[in-house]
């Protein structure tokens, strides 16, 4: 049989089965099975060279019975709606398993920034606020960053919204530049939490993280910040990736370097020549794989070939469910996106507490709440999956999804 890469009906297998384990019925699979919104819209915007493009791009709110929807937006020429659509369903449970007064939401643009002037960018920034307009603010559906996007584009999507609504609207989104209402600690917090999820997977595997081999697929936001991190608590990192090749040495990389030549998309390995690809990445021997990149990376081809012993999902759905048996089979310690990945959402609530009191914290602060937060989630999700003998996805599903299922039913939608 042919493999499901579809993520979207992927994610509604995994969310049916974990309902049932929970003992939620029928009703609430048909409720949580797919987005209750999804926007699709089309912008005309002027190029450079005067001509007009039109752009097509999507917004989903998967459910917001317990709070307002929240969830980045991503720029790529390979955005589709049913990945955006799936994406919004994760951050429900990555809400939920971090326990954040929010339900999941995701936007995407299908368009190429790398191949864009910054103007060009940010006209397309702000036609997607106008076009979404009605169905996001503070209080409905909160964006933020994600592949290709970045705190410079908040500002011009925060500073339009602000426009349309003639009031300053700082909690409209969040990942902004710390002097527009950003958060200290927003910017490292995806692998801040990482991290923290490296650190308590390496304790249960026994082993420490100081000389510990790592490989990191994708080197921006995510990716280059662990690379850092890990860098600086003594683990060795022997390979990194971006969407051009990849670059390996078994007695570590030069991070420092890497982090100071790479560019505002993650590119660093086209400075150059003796690269592998990113296929031959995921397969190297080492201790800890981290996918910080994109979708279906690990699937049941490369499944098996993986060496690490544990593998920590930065990215968004990087493990098709087919690799996720194989990985578990194989005694591989597989911590899922939606708690991986899952200190990004947390800090961007902070940033919006802190927009909504006007009074703002130290990155001390933030970190030492992160640290709780992701702590606890990771713990908790693990204890789900040795109780209840299931993979570590399934008990994430099950321990996020809880919080949207519950509140559904207190609303009486259910
Ligand atoms: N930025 C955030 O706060 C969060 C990001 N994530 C996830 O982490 C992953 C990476 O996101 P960011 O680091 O923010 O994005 P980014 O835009 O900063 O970096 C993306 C990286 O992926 C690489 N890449 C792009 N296409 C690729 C391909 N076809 N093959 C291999 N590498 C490719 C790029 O070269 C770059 O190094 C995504 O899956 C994203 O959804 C998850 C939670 C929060
Ligand atoms: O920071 C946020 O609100 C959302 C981050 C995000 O899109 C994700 O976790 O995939």
């Amino acid at each position: 049989m042919m493999e499901n890469l579809n993520l979207f009906t992927s994610t509604q297998d995994v969310i049916k089965e974990a309902l049932t384990k929970l003992g939620f019925n029928e009703e609430m699979y048909e409720l949580l099975k797919e987005p209750l919104r999804m926007l699709t819209v089309r912008m005309p915007i002027r190029m450079d060279d005067g001509t007009v493009k039109v752009f097509t791009g999507y917004r989903a709110q998967h459910n917001d019975a317990v709070g307002p929807t929240k969830g980045g937006v991503r720029f790529h020429p390979e955005v589709d709606e049913d990945e955006v659509r799936a994406l919004s369903m994760w951050m429900t449970i990555k809400c939920g398993i971090v326990g954040l007064p929010y339900g999941g939401g995701k936007g995407g643009i299908i368009c190429d920034p790398r191949t864009m002037s910054m103007g060009e960018i940010e006209r397309l920034s702000r036609g997607y606020v106008r076009a979404i307009s009605q169905i996001v603010g503070p209080t409905k559906d909160i964006p933020a960053p994600d592949v290709y996007t970045n705190s410079q584009i908040m500002a011009w999507m925060m500073d339009e919204y602000s426009r349309l609504r003639e009031n300053d609207s700082p909690g409209f989104i969040t990942g902004k530049p710390i002097v527009l209402g950003g958060s200290e600690g927003r910017e490292k917090a995806t692998a801040q939490g990482v991290t923290i999820c490296i650190e308590e997977a390496a304790k249960k595997k026994g082993f420490s993280l100081k000389g510990a081999r790592i490989v990191i697929q994708g080197f921006g936001n995510a990716g280059s910040f662990l690379a850092k991190f890990l860098h600086e608590e003594g683990a060795k990192v022997i390979g990194i990736s971006d969407a051009y090749g990849a670059l390996h040495d078994p007695d570590g990389l030069d991070i420092d370097y890497l982090l100071d030549r790479r560019d505002s998309f993650g590119t660093v390995t086209t400075l150059f020549e003796n690269t592998i690809t990113n296929k031959e990445l995921l397969e190297l021997d080492c201790d800890i794989l981290v996918p910080a990149a994109i979708s279906n990376q690990i699937t049941s081809e490369n499944a098996g070939n993986i060496k690490a012993s544990i593998v920590v999902e930065a990215a968004n759905g990087p493990t098709t469910t087919e690799a996720t048996k194989i990985l578990t089979e194989r005694g591989i310690l597989l911590v899922p996106d939606v708690l991986a990945s899952s200190g990004g959402v947390t800090v961007s609530y902070f940033e919006w507490v802190q927009n909504n009191q006007g009074y703002y914290w130290s990155e001390d602060e933030v970190n030492d709440k992160l640290r709780d937060k992701l702590v606890d989630a990771f713990n908790n999700v693990y204890h789900t999956s040795e109780t209840r003998k299931v993979d570590m996805r399934l008990a994430a599903y099950m321990v996020g999804l809880r919080y949207a299922a519950e509140a559904s039913k207190f609303r009486g939608w259910v």
